[in-house]
């Protein structure tokens, strides 16, 4: 099977590890492998070259994504539809195309606006959820999806072995796929990922701009770190996110503003009861978290996506 990653960086290049890892150990579900790597950066493209994580390098979609079978579309969200048009003139009528964004509506809407209708058979959208707050091909790894979820979106007209290829090809780099309409799947991230990141950059915003700052940051403990580790995501994937999923993360902000507002008024009425059972409450709901329990089946589209 012929790969093409449009966007080798943090998600294309561990796509491109984890399934070279899963052929090398006879676990890739296309046969043969080749990947080949589409990147605005030269640079990128270098580093591709010099450790073998794709077989051939181009900075010109055109060339890249001529004789594949699968396109992996790879880049900011932002970037996908004008990505895309250039994949529609040039690639083979049948080639497989997933996309790994982290936004599902407006994608789909910007691939669907620059495809021609019959490409959109062969397009099933695939989000991993696993990433990292460092961007770029140097951060890379086979292992980025091992053990994560991977959510797919199929539309109304994708084709179902196309569907069950891309959710094959995404469980030898190790995720467990769910599927979910591309509305439940913005609303959803909007809540635990999107509008996490953005209380993570407040709270950020927040200590910086103490006049204690520098002691504080300095001296804060691991909660401090845990709960702002995201807030140093790369700031031009967050924007894309932002615009691209901004009603769902509006939405999400004002359910987060009123929760805060109701433990501001049990902090400030100093209820401690009504505190404490707060905390007990939502210390119940986290470490249900921790009990491994697996991946939820979520969506009334309904459940594990793939075949065992
Ligand atoms: N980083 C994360 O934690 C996750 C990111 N995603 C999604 O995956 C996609 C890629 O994100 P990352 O790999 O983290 O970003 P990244 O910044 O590490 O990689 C993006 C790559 O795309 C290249 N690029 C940008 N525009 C391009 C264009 N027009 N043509 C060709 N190459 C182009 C950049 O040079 C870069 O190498 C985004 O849509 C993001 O929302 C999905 C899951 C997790
Ligand atoms: O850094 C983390 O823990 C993340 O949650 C990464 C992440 C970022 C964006 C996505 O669309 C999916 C996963």
């Amino acid at each position: 099977m012929r790969i093409t990653i449009i966007g080798l960086g943090l998600i294309g290049g561990s796509a491109a590890l984890a399934w070279k890892q899963a052929h090398a150990e006879g676990r890739f579900p296309g046969g043969s492998l080749s990947i080949t790597a589409v990147d605005t950066n030269p640079a990128t493209l270098s580093l591709a070259l010099e450790r073998g994580i794709a077989d051939r390098v181009t900075p010109s979609i055109a060339e890249g994504v001529l004789d594949a079978d699968l396109v992996l579309l790879a880049v900011p969200v932002l970037a996908m539809g004008a990505v895309m048009k250039e994949v529609d003139r040039a690639a083979p009528v049948d080639a497989v195309i997933t996309d790994a964004g982290s936004v599902r509506g407006s994608v789909i809407t910007a691939v669907r606006m620059n495809a021609r209708p019959e490409r959109i058979r062969h397009y099933v959208p695939l989000h991993p959820i696993a990433g990292a707050e460092k961007a770029g091909l140097e951060f890379a790894t086979p292992t980025l999806y091992r053990g994560a979820t991977g959510v797919v979106t199929p539309l109304p007209e994708s084709d179902l072995e196309d569907v069950a290829l891309v959710v094959d090809l995404w469980r030898a780099a190790g995720l467990t796929v769910v599927e979910m309409t591309p509305e439940e799947h913005d609303r959803i991230y909007a809540m635990v990922s999107h509008v996490p990141h953005m209380i993570a950059f407040a709270l950020m915003d927040m200590a910086v701009s103490s006049p204690e700052s520098r002691t504080a940051l300095a001296a804060a403990g691991g909660g401090f770190r845990d709960t702002t580790r995201i807030a140093a995501a790369d700031a031009r994937m967050w924007a894309d996110i932002t615009r691209a999923n901004r009603t769902a993360i509006l939405d999400g902000i004002s359910r987060f503003e009123a929760a805060l507002t109701h433990l501001k008024g049990l902090v400030a009425a100093d209820d401690y009861e009504g505190y404490r059972t707060y905390f007990e409450r939502t210390a119940e709901a986290r470490r249900e978290i921790n009990s491994s329990l697996p991946p939820v089946q979520a969506g009334k589209s309904g459940g594990d996506a793939g075949k065992d």
